[in-house]
């Protein structure tokens, strides 16, 4: 086919569907239904409206953000359109009294005249400041409220848990997503891997996850994989060819237990243990007969000094001497600081004794219940594990259930409108807007601020009066060092105007990384971070309080 004159090729421009194809036109609320029929009947369907997408708290008690969920909101607006069967639906669960001309328009709506700009996915993002400005017929928009607000709300909220672990847990350490059992069915899982990769796990063991999104893929083996072991008796097929295929081992089995003799018999291990399980040494060596290039054995079955970690030695051992590395141990149970030390120095007694080289570097997985404040118990106890298996605690997102986007309406023909509450802190910001982060001569992002559409842009090293949106004695002037607009053109209405670019997963990782390094660090500890400045310029907060004084009713005191 054919390039058009100015815009990108139809196939490079098409966007795909959303991932999950339970996200349709149909995944609303029934009164985004009501309401889209009452603007017809009032022929307001096509009013130009425009709404703001934001959150009004930090999760976790944090003071930060993680934007996620944009692209399949993309991806869900590039298809938005009702078949014929989702249009019957809605005549049947719409009272008879509703004209038949209303189903008529929804047959013809798409998303061609809706313009959506966004926050990219990945950034780090505060309170109040959208992370969507949707504009377009207010029937249309208002159809993607629920919709887009349950796609990126647990989105959101997963990504920062993730990231929050990560934060904990240091850089250097590997991190698991384990959850798929424990979450929130099949999409819930899903979606955890998706967005604790954002977030900055290193890999999942959600196969489905690795197929759709080619998130790597992690995985030790179960309790249940040790205890259906009886003995070493049950293993037929002995033999293991070399790693360089040069020789074969005829009997793998007695290379085991000539080993597990060693270790117990040396001087420098005597008295760690006695007798270890044979059913779980049976167990190792069928894994490690399985997987000669990828041996990692979970030790805790039985006990993990007396049996497991020397059970897993001897085998590793007799893999060193055909030339494999064995990859370590996993422990589920127990202290993990203490086990995880007491693990390491057995394998620098080995290394020590046997004279294998690295065998005290052995990879140690933990996992069992672990959340923030597991991970924080450990680092300050000390530890020695070098990768974390987490699962409940990360996908359920325990520690708060939900993130609570709002999907707000601030203009509509033009004429800003404004949601007041008694609760201050509810009350939305009018008009149509744009958002900026402003950063300070350090490199740290200092302060976001929201503008009047038509406002000329904060510039870089020219002094601008950011002011908090509702109260008046809160105010800062501040000389960016560099000014960036957060909210940039993701759907300009048809898919081959030009808009930014939907980036591979890998690269909303990388980029929430960065983002979350060039925070200044006390916006993001876990102990009493400090509030990040969000803020509206002169001119829109003046204005903010006009329109509010011009709506709130006077009260009468008798
Ligand atoms: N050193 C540690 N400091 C703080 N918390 C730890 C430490 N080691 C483990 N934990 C946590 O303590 C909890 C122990 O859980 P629990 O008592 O259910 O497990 P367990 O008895 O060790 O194992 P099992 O799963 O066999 O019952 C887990 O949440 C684990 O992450
Ligand atoms: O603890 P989570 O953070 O959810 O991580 C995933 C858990 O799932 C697995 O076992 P499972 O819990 O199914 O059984 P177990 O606790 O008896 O090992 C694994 O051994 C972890 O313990
Ligand atoms: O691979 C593992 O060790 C694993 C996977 C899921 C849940 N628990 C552990
Ligand atoms: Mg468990």
């Amino acid at each position: 086919m054919e390039a058009k004159a100015n815009g990108p090729k139809e196939e490079e421009s098409r966007i795909d569907p959303p991932t999950n194809p339970m996200v349709t036109p149909l995944l609303s609320d029934l009164y985004q239904f009501t309401m889209a029929y009452a603007y017809w009947k009032a022929r307001k369907h096509n009013e130009r409206a425009v709404f703001d997408l934001y959150f009004r708290k930090n999760p976790f008690g944090g003071e930060f953000t993680v934007f996620a969920g944009l692209e399949e909101c993309i991806r869900l607006i590039a298809n938005f359109k009702f078949t014929e069967e989702e249009i019957a639906f809605i005549r049947a669960s719409l009272p008879e009294t509703c004209e038949d001309g209303f189903y008529d328009y929804l047959r013809g709506i798409d998303c061609s005249d809706v313009e959506v700009y966004a926050v990219p996915e990945g950034y780090v993002v505060f309170p109040k400041v959208p992370l969507l400005r949707v504009e377009g017929p207010i029937a249309v928009v208002q159809l993607l409220e629920t919709p887009f607000l349950n796609l990126i709300n647990y989105a959101s909220l997963v990504a920062t848990n993730a990231a929050r672990h990560r934060s904990i847990a240091g850089k250097s350490k590997l991190l698991l997503e384990f959850g798929l059992r424990r979450a929130q069915g099949p999409d819930g899982g899903i979606g955890a891997s998706k967005y604790s990769y954002i977030g900055g796990f290193d890999a999942t063991s959600n196969v489905e996850a690795g197929r759709l999104f080619g998130i790597p893929l992690r995985g030790t083996h179960s309790h249940a994989f040790v205890s259906s072991f009886m003995s070493l008796d049950e293993i037929m097929e002995k033999s293991l060819q070399s790693s360089d295929g040069s020789s074969t081992c005829e009997d793998f089995v007695s290379l085991v237990q000539a080993w597990l003799s060693k270790i117990k018999w040396s001087h420098l291990s005597h008295g760690i243990f006695g007798e270890t399980n044979q059913s779980e040494l049976a167990a190792f060596t069928s894994y490690a007969l399985a997987f000669p290039n990828n041996f990692l054995a979970l030790v805790d079955t039985y006990d993990v000094m007396r049996s497991g970690v020397p059970n897993f030695c001897a085998v590793a051992l007799a893999l060193n001497d055909l030339g494999y590395k064995a990859v370590g141990i996993r422990l589920d149970s127990g202290d993990l600081a203490y086990l995880s030390c007491e693990a390491r120095k057995f394998f620098h007694i080995i290394e020590k004794e046997f004279g294998v080289s690295n065998f005290g570097k052995m990879g140690i997985t933990a996992s069992n219940d672990l959340n923030e404040e597991t991970l924080d118990a450990l680092n300050k106890q000390g530890h020695e594990v070098d990768a974390f298996g987490i699962g409940t605690n990360l996908v359920t997102c325990y520690a708060q259930p939900a993130l609570g986007c709002v999907f707000k309406l601030v203009e509509i023909n033009n004429q800003p409108r404004i949601k007041l509450s008694e609760d201050v802190s509810k009350v939305s910001i009018p008009c149509k807007k744009r958002c900026y982060r402003l950063y300070g001569k350090e490199g740290y992002p200092l302060v976001d601020i929201m503008t009047g559409e038509n406002e000329p842009p904060p510039k870089m090293a020219e002094r601008i009066l950011c002011r908090h949106p509702f109260n008046e004695s809160k105010r800062a002037y501040v000389v960016p060092r560099h000014v960036e607009e957060l909210l940039k053109c993701f759907w300009p209405g048809s898919p081959d105007k030009a808009r930014e670019e939907l980036p591979p997963l890998m690269q909303i990782r990388d980029r929430c990384i960065k983002q979350l390094q060039q925070m200044r660090p006390d916006h993001v500890r876990r102990l009493n971070p400090t509030p990040y400045k969000v803020s509206v310029s002169a001119k829109l907060y003046d204005f903010i309080h006009f329109l509010w004084l011009n709506e709130a009713p006077v009260g009468e005191l008798q």
